[in-house]
C-alpha cells in the first residue's frame, strides 16, 4: 500500500461508504487497528471483509511489516499445519527443503486468517497455543520459534453458531474476537450502491481508456436490488454491463443481471426444496445447496451465482459436508470390526 489510509469523504481508504452503518465501522476500524487486539471481522460473503482486514493492518503500528492472509477453507486439512508452522526438510515425504510458515512469515506484521471457522478443531487448538504463549515448532522442527504477530481473523458464519455446531472452539473464539466488528450486508446500506457502482465503472474506464456512464435508471435499478451476494456481486454485476454496454450502461437487466435473476430455479424447476416444519437451518440451507447444484447439473459457478454466493463459498460448504461424511463414515467404522482399521500385515 502506497498512500498512507486516511477517512475521507467516500470512506476510510480503498474501504469506500458513505452510510452510517459504515461510518461506525470506519470509527471502530479507526479505535482497534493501533492496539494490538485481535480482531475478529463478521459479515456475509463478499462484504468487503478482507478490505477491512488491510485496513486496520495499515493503520496499526505493524503497517511497515507484513500482512500475511491465508484462507483457512480453502487449504486442504492435511496441509494446513504444513502451512501454519512451517516445516523442516526432510520432515515428510516431498519436503526437500525446509519451509517457513506463516506464523514465521508475518512476524512483525498481521496475520489474517480468512474463514477460521473453517478450519480444522486439532489445529485450532494449535492456533490457540502459540497465541497464548508466542511460541511453536516448525513441523520436524526441535528448535522452538518465536513469533510477534497480531492476528486478524474473518468468517462469514454466525459465530456463536459455530461454537455451538463445535466448528469453532470456543476458547478461542474468546482469544480472537477480542474486538468483534461487523461489516453491515450491502441491502442494509443501499445508499452505499452508487458510490461503489461509480467507483467500479471508474477503475473500468480507466483501464479501458473509455468514458462510459450509468443511465439514471440503471443506478436505480442497482440501488434498490437486495445484493446477496454484497459488494462482490455489485461489481461483477457492473463489469458485465460495462462489458455489454456501448456508451452508457442501462437497465436491460435480463442481461446484466446474474443467473438467479434472469432464470429463477422455481420457473424451471418447480419441485424446488422439501424443507420440513423443525430442520436445522444447516439443514435448510444443505438441501437448498444440493437441489441447486443438481439443477446447474453440477456446474459450480454456475450455483453459486444462482444461490448468489461466491464460488469460494460454496466450495467451502461442500467440503465441509464431505468432512461430515468422512467422520460420519469413520465412526460408523470404528463400530464394525475390520472397518477402518489399518492393515499392518
Ligand atoms: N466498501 C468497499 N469499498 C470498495 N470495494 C469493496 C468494498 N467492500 C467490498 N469491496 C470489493 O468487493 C470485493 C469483495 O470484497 P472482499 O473480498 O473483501 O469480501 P469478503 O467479505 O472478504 O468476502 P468472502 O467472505 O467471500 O471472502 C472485493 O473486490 C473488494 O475490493
Amino acid at each position: 500500500m502506497d498512500a498512507p489510509i486516511t477517512l475521507h469523504e467516500n470512506g476510510l481508504g480503498n474501504l469506500l461508504g458513505r452510510s452510517p452503518a459504515m461510518h461506525q465501522v470506519f470509527g471502530l476500524i479507526k479505535r482497534v487497528a493501533p492496539t494490538e487486539a485481535t480482531v475478529m471481522i463478521m459479515g456475509e460473503s463478499g462484504v468487503g471483509k478482507e478490505l477491512v482486514a488491510e485496513c486496520i493492518h495499515y493503520l496499526s503500528n505493524r503497517a511497515h511489516g507484513p500482512l500475511v492472509a491465508i484462507n483457512c477453507g480453502s487449504i486442504p486439512a492435511s496441509l494446513i499445519e504444513a502451512e501454519l508452522f512451517g516445516y523442516e526438510k526432510g520432515s515428510f515425504t516431498g519436503a526437500s527443503r525446509s519451509h517457513a510458515g506463516v506464523f514465521e512469515r508475518a512476524t512483525g506484521g498481521t496475520l489474517f486468517l480468512d474463514e477460521v471457522t473453517e478450519m480444522p478443531l486439532d489445529m485450532q487448538t494449535r492456533l490457540l497455543r502459540v497465541l497464548e504463549t508466542g511460541r511453536f515448532y516448525r513441523v520436524g522442527g526441535t528448535q522452538e520459534i518465536k513469533t510477534d504477530i497480531r492476528v486478524v481473523a474473518a468468517t462469514n458464519r454466525n459465530v456463536t453458531e459455530a461454537v455451538t455446531n463445535r466448528q469453532l472452539r470456543e476458547d478461542l473464539m474468546y482469544r480472537l474476537a477480542v474486538f468483534p466488528l461487523h461489516i453491515p450486508p450491502l441491502r442494509e446500506r443501499p445508499g452505499d450502491v452508487p458510490l461503489l457502482a461509480q467507483h467500479f465503472l471508474e477503475v473500468l474506464n480507466r483501464t479501458s481508456d473509455v468514458t462510459k456512464r450509468f443511465s439514471p435508471s440503471f443506478l436505480d435499478a442497482l440501488t434498490s436490488r437486495r445484493w446477496a451476494g454484497n459488494v462482490r456481486e455489485l461489481k461483477n454485476t457492473v463489469e458485465r454491463s460495462f462489458i455489454l454496454a456501448d456508451e452508457v450502461l442501462d437497465v436491460d437487466l435480463s442481461i446484466t443481471m446474474p443467473a438467479h435473476t434472469v432464470e429463477p430455479v422455481e420457473a424451471a424447476r418447480p419441485a424446488g426444496v422439501h424443507v420440513p416444519l423443525g430442520s436445522r437451518l444447516d439443514e435448510a440451507e444443505r438441501s437448498l445447496i444440493e437441489v441447486t447444484l443438481d439443477y446447474c447439473e453440477g456446474d459450480k459457478r454456475r450455483a453459486a451465482a444462482v444461490l448468489g454466493c461466491s464460488l469460494k463459498t460454496l466450495y467451502n460448504k461442500l467440503n465441509s459436508y464431505a468432512r461430515e461424511r468422512s467422520e460420519a463414515s469413520q465412526n460408523i467404522g470404528r463400530h464394525i470390526p475390520g472397518v477402518g482399521v489399518p492393515i499392518t500385515s
